[in-house]
């Protein structure tokens, strides 16, 4: 679908690869609404995005894990741009030690901005269809040993994005749900610091930090991943894909599929 003129929400794009792919998309001349919990960071980032792209932008306060906030953050859309045609549930946490709180953010919460998404943006629901695009990561594609509970919630997310294609009610929704999987990216989330508070056991943890500095934890920047976003969104052809990011190439990974008729 064209990116020029369409209306998007990017949820978690105050900073790190949220705020990538909401510059990416306003570059290409689409309107963005901001939806992230953290509102200094927010206004902040707006602000910027402001100075460089006029009134294309606009932030919304809003945390994934409640009902209201994103129907909110919809309606704002909405009504200062027009019909939401593209949604990026972006917004993310790692946390193995706060691991119902992964769970609420990085899946529960994924799946309920969709189905808030469908209400606005589904064709049966009077909206005008369009696409939604997941950040997932690798660790929803393999399994990682240092963060159980994160790649969980990841595989879990490219579970229903993979199911969600192939819903009976696709056509009368006209949307298509594709999830970009991208390994480290050079944001907050990733950083040693961050790292350093989220996981417990200190095996593990020692392990974790060693993995990052190895030839094979190759960070990349959150540009890169922001431009497999626009890959998926312009793509008409594409649903159910999972689009793994790594280092200066992208790979589709389809697991497989039985037949169970
Ligand atoms: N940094 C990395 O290495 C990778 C990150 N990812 C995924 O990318 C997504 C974005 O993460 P990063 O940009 O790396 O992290 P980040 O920490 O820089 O940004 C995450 C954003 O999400 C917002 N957020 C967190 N909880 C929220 C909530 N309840 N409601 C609304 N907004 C909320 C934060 O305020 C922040 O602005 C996440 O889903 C993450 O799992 C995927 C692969 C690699
Ligand atoms: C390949 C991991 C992709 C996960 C990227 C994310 O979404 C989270 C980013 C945060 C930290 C990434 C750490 C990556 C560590 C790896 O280099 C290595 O330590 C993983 C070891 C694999 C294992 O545990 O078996």
């Amino acid at each position: 679908m064209k990116i020029e003129g369409s209306v998007v929400i990017v949820t978690g794009g105050a900073q790190g690869i949220g705020k990538a792919i909401s510059k990416s998309l306003l570059t290409l001349g689409a309107k963005v609404c901001i939806a992230d919990v953290n509102n200094v960071e927010g206004d902040k980032t707006v602000k910027e995005l402001v100075d460089a792209y006029g009134n294309s932008v606009i932030f919304q306060q809003c945390d994934v894990t409640k009902d209201d906030d994103v129907r909110n953050a919809f309606k704002a859309t909405t009504d200062t741009f027009g019909d939401v045609t593209i949604t990026v549930n972006n917004a993310g946490i790692l946390d193995e030690i706060n691991f119902s709180r992964t769970i609420a953010v990085d899946l529960e919460a994924q799946i309920r901005c969709t189905m808030i998404a469908l209400e606005f943006m589904g064709r049966n629901n009077g909206g005008k269809g369009g696409t939604i695009v997941f950040n997932a990561s690798a660790a929803g594609i393999v399994p990682i040993g240092v963060m159980p509970v994160y790649a969980a919630v990841k595989h879990g997310l490219v579970g229903f994005v993979r199911s969600m294609a192939i819903s009976p009610r696709i056509e009368d929704w006209g949307v298509r749900f594709n999830a970009v999987c991208p390994i480290s990216v050079d944001t907050n989330l990733s950083r040693e610091e961050n790292l350093r508070k989220v996981v417990g056991d200190p095996v593990v943890l020692d392990q974790l930090l060693k993995g990052m500095k190895t030839a094979h934890s190759v960070i990349l920047k959150p540009s890169d991943v922001a431009e497999s976003v626009v890959k998926l969104i312009e793509d008409d052809s594409l649903n159910g894909k999972s689009l793994v990011v790594l280092e200066g190439k992208t790979i589709f990974v389809d697991p497989p599929v039985l037949d169970l008729q």
